[in-house]
């Protein structure tokens, strides 16, 4: 099961992330209302990294989303607002960076609704809805998802922490195409700062679990 570790912005704290982790990937979050907001003054200090670098948006123009794939070197686009599926379109004309579109579940998800993004996106990605769009540190329903009609791969996000991992290997088992979790709130000592032993932990269980 492949991690991502989102909200990072310390090279320090990345340093440790990648060489005590070595997640699949690393977010960085270009949401200017976000506590974890990546302004383009870390850019310089962030160049370099063994690892891909998601970055998240909330309702961002293309043009800033495409900027911010250059100058932080993005290896996927994670949309994580209410972006239409012509939006999607357009990316996909302009770049061959990954998307990946966020899903916030609040009660039932309507399938069909989302259904029209298939042909734009590498991943979907479900979180808990809430009206800061993410690092809520809260788990939706997950039974939503046993009805998950589509072949593409997911990854589940919301309130994951080290106890979450029996379930999510429960889930994983019934629905094949969960690749992966996203940590965030709950492995953090401050809001950009995680707490990186908590995130070993998370990884060890998560391996021995299977
Ligand atoms: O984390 C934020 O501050 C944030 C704000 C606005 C949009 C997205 C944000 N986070 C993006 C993520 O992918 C988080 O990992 C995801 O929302 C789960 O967070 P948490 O519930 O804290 O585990």
């Amino acid at each position: 099961m492949e991690i991502k570790v989102c909200g990072m912005r310390e090279p320090e704290n990345i340093r440790s992330l990648i060489s005590d982790v070595n997640p699949d990937w690393m977010g960085l979050i270009f949401y200017p209302k976000s506590p974890r907001y990546v302004s383009d003054e870390y850019s310089e200090s962030l160049k370099g990294f063994p690892v891909r670098k998601v970055g998240v948006f909330v309702n961002e123009s293309v043009d800033e989303i495409l900027k911010k794939v250059k100058l932080f070197d993005l290896f996927a686009i994670q949309l994580h607002g209410k972006e239409p599926i012509e939006m999607l379109a357009e990316l996909k004309r302009k770049t061959d960076t990954e998307l990946w579109k966020v899903i916030s579940v609040a009660n039932e998800i309507n399938w069909e609704s989302i259904a029209g993004y298939l042909p734009y996106v590498n991943k979907f990605l479900f979180d808990t809805a809430s009206p800061n769009h993410g690092g809520t540190g809260r788990k939706f329903d997950w039974e939503v998802l046993k009805t998950y009609p589509f072949d593409k791969g997911f990854l589940l996000s919301g309130g994951l922490d080290e106890d979450s991992v029996g379930e999510i290997r429960a889930l994983q088992k019934e629905i094949s195409q969960l690749e992966g979790v996203d940590l965030n709130s709950k492995f953090e000592n401050a809001p950009g700062l995680k707490n990186i032993e908590r995130i070993v932990r998370f990884k060890e269980k998560l391996d021995h679990s299977l």
